[in-house]
């Protein structure tokens, strides 16, 4: 393979300059990190891939080691090895909060952080503050995405107040994230070699806007989500999308857990809470169950499904959180740490 076609390869997930490093043509960038490995994509397959024996090293500054987005040399092998980390254009970094503070990388090598908020009641000019001081001296662009355009009739007065709070310059966009047309003016932020994450709380319309991008029904939206072992949902997801505009969107757990903390009361949804105190069993499951003051409310309009659907949503995942949060603090106290919180959804646990 020519440096040339390797280049286009490495294009499509992200790669931007226009030489190889010398003689280096075994290049992949790193999509996922998983406690057994890496996982790689070189622009045309995933694999996986072991680090080196020297990223192994104790003592090693954790930043050092090969992180979500890096581009990587590789040493073949069976699986190959990452032999080295190349520069990084930028780094989206959080400190972890544990026995001692930690810098701990999100995510490298991103030109845009999406920051997704619906103009519906996920509407928080606050939590948009909270996204875009995360990226401040990241060396990645924070964009402003307002979805569900299309159910506000106001929008001009919401955008016009964002606009007076956020620095100026800041990209601000309305959109409709199921129209395509409304969805293009995306494009410029998703060009060839551009690398874009989207955040967002849940509900947002992450999927929608994905699968809007992606031309596409790959992501599972809303409703058509699986359940794991223990009830709790479960979102399949691939960690790197190449996108038909010639950009790639990163997907990384560390970006998803900016979520809910697990201290969170939802009092956007006292009036459910007051709802479900109402029906005849005080376990009601707000199934089929008889006297079901949920069921009555969604079935005369006074609840809207959707929602229901987004309480029950963002419930689990506070309750998730919070039994993380949890362990967190026990581990603290000096306790032993419960048995294992979550299986390993979200990947790694924190530190
Ligand atoms: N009208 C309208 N509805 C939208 C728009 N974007 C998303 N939705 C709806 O909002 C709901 C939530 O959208 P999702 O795409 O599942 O939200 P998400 O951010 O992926 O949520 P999580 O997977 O929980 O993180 C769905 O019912 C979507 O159809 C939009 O621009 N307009
Ligand atoms: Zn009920």
């Amino acid at each position: 393979m020519t440096e040339a076609e390797t280049i286009e390869r490495l294009r499509s997930v992200g790669w931007r300059g226009d030489a190889l490093p010398a003689g280096q043509l075994r290049l992949a960038r790193v999509v996922a990190q998983h406690r057994a490995g890496y996982e790689l994509h070189d622009g045309v397959a995933l694999f996986g891939a072991q680090p080196a024996g020297h990223f192994l090293k104790r003592g090693l500054d954790p930043a050092e080691r090969p992180a979500v987005g890096d581009f990587v040399e590789l040493e073949p092998g069976n699986p190959p090895h990452i032999a080295k980390v190349l520069p990084r254009r930028s780094v989206l970094s959080r400190a972890a909060a544990g026995e001692r503070y930690e810098r701990q990388i999100i995510a490298t090598n991103i030109d845009y952080v999406l920051v997704l908020t619906g103009l519906d009641g996920d509407f928080n000019p606050a939590r948009i503050e909270r996204y875009l001081s995360l990226t401040e001296d990241s060396g990645a662009q924070p964009v402003v995405l307002l979805s569900k355009l299309d159910i506000r009739d106001d929008a001009d007065a919401l955008l016009a107040t964002l606009r007076s709070r956020l620095p100026a310059g800041t990209p601000i966009h309305a959109i409709n994230g199921k129209d395509p047309a409304s969805v293009a003016e995306l494009s410029r932020y998703l060009q060839p070699g551009d690398s874009a994450v989207l955040v967002g709380s849940s509900g947002a319309g992450k999927s929608t806007l994905t699968n809007t991008l992606l031309g596409t029904q790959r992501m599972a939206t809303g409703e058509v989500r699986a359940h794991d072992s223990r009830g709790r949902h479960t979102t399949t997801h691939r960690a790197l999308l190449q996108l038909p505009s010639g950009g790639c969107l990163i997907d990384t757990p560390g970006m998803r857990e900016l979520k809910l903390t697990g201290e969170e009361n939802l009092d956007l949804f006292a009036d459910i809470d007051e709802l479900a105190q109402r029906c005849r069993f005080a376990d009601c499951g707000h199934g089929s169950e008889p006297g079901c003051a949920v069921q009555a409310a969604l079935d005369n309009g006074e609840l809207s499904a959707e929602r229901w659907r987004n309480y029950l949503k963002l419930r689990d995942e506070r309750e998730e959180q919070a039994a993380t949060l949890e362990a967190r603090l026990r581990r603290q106290r000096g306790g032993r740490p419960p048995t294992k919180p979550h299986g390993h959804r979200g990947g790694r646990e924190r530190e």
